[in-house]
């Protein structure tokens, strides 16, 4: 079974956090190995205190780091002292600590130490001290310590943004295998889901379906910001909107689904403005209420060139910049069975459209290069 899926996913492993639920953050420990002392009477140099590195796995969850270590501490050899046999003191032992494949490393001021964006990718986070040597008067120096925040972000292809309630869930159940809970109230997705479509030539894409956002989710209302980190590194937004609005219960005002998506615009943008250069695709659902199609025909335009309408909203509603979509889809996730293949496969044309302008980028990018090296190769001498 472990052998059919790998074979459908590309040869490549699934990752793990795809498969079952996660633990997107972690705070552990880490401290670098104290140099050793140097020896004044010969010269002699303390060996360097071992490092803390992250390796990334992609067969690993977060959840596994906890089990491998539950004291979540991670201290590294102290460099040898330098002593009559061994002038030089050998190094201390470093730790590698296995990270699953899209964890950042923040330090507790918000300091990011890096990412970790590929298999058996390093990274140190924590540096061992020097050896005492002649400059620091013999004595081995302590190495960092401190505790670091490891943050996973999902590597989904898609995700699935919206209002609650929109259909977010059932249409990733529709297209995909996931089973998210499905309810008629808001905030049913509390976090997210991940989703594999399969195509009938069995290539996969991932979907990750995000709790709901609404409007002051920058002020931390409702699930806040927190989710939107796991988009950052989508290929393709899916930005869902139910034709009927939203309203959060009786004590807000209702919003119809244009508010809806100039809401989720500014939302967006506070967030992180380059989201809004992504590949977007726009799906209207719930068209199987009464009167969907008359209320989407008399929006569809206005979607399409969102910056026009936003005039008619409020400064605190009004984003900078309006989100420009790759296209608009009406549907209903719970009833339309051909709607429900449109979306896959305009999901499929957008990546596969926009994979081939980003290789052929690369190519004219590097012919660029390789033409401008033969110049200098074969242009004049300066002098
Ligand atoms: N009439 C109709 N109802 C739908 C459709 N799609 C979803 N629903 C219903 O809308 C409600 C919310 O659906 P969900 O899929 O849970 O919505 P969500 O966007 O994931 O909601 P959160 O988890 O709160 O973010 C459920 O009662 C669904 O049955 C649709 O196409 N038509």
């Amino acid at each position: 079974m472990v052998y059919i899926s790998k074979l459908l996913h590309g040869g490549k492993p699934i990752r793990r956090y795809l498969r079952n639920g996660f633990t997107d953050s972690l705070r552990v420990y880490v401290r670098g190995g104290t140099g050793g002392n140097g020896l004044p009477k010969f010269g002699g140099v303390g060996g360097q205190g071992g490092n803390v590195v992250v390796v990334g796995k992609e067969s690993i969850t977060l959840d596994d780091v906890v089990r491998s270590n539950k004291s979540k501490r991670y201290l590294a050899g102290n460099g040898t002292c330098s002593s009559h046999n061994f002038i030089l003191g050998p190094p201390g032992e470093s730790v590698k600590l296995q990270v699953p494949v899209g964890v950042s490393v923040f330090t507790d001021e918000g300091k990011k130490l890096g990412e970790i964006n590929k298999e058996n990718e390093e990274l140190i986070i924590a540096k061992g001290g020097p050896g005492g040597h002649p400059r620091n008067g013999f004595l081995g120096i302590k190495g960092q310590c401190y505790s670091v925040r490891l943050d996973l972000k999902l590597i989904a292809d898609v995700g699935l943004v919206g209002f609650p309630n929109a259909g977010k869930s059932t249409l990733l159940k529709a297209i995909s295998h996931a089973k998210p809970k499905i309810a008629n109230y808001p905030f049913t997705t509390v976090r997210p889901n991940i989703g594999i479509v399969t195509y009938k030539d069995l290539r996969q894409i991932s979907v990750a379906d995000l709790p709901g956002l609404i409007e002051g989710a920058h002020v931390n209302r409702g699930m806040g910001h927190e989710f939107l980190k796991h988009v950052e590194r989508t290929q393709l937004l899916l930005i869902m909107a139910d034709i009927n609005g939203f309203q959060l219960s009786h004590q807000y005002p209702h919003r119809s689904c244009l508010d809806t998506i100039v809401l989720l615009n500014k939302e967006l943008e506070l967030y992180n403005p380059e989201l809004l250069n992504k590949p977007k695709l726009m799906v209207i659902n719930k068209m199987d209420s009464i009167s969907g199609f008359q209320k989407f025909f008399e929006i569809r335009d206005k979607i399409l060139n969102l910056g026009d309408v936003f005039y008619e909203y409020p400064d605190e509603m009004k984003p900078e910049k309006p989100l420009i979509f790759d296209d608009v889809l009406a549907i209903s996730a719970k009833e339309g069975i051909n709607d429900i293949n449109l979306v896959k496969e305009k999901i499929r044309h957008l990546l596969d459209v926009y994979a081939e302008a980003k290789k052929e980028k690369e190519t004219e990018k590097s012919e660029f290069l390789s033409i401008r090296e033969s110049l200098n190769e074969k242009g004049p001498k300066l002098v």
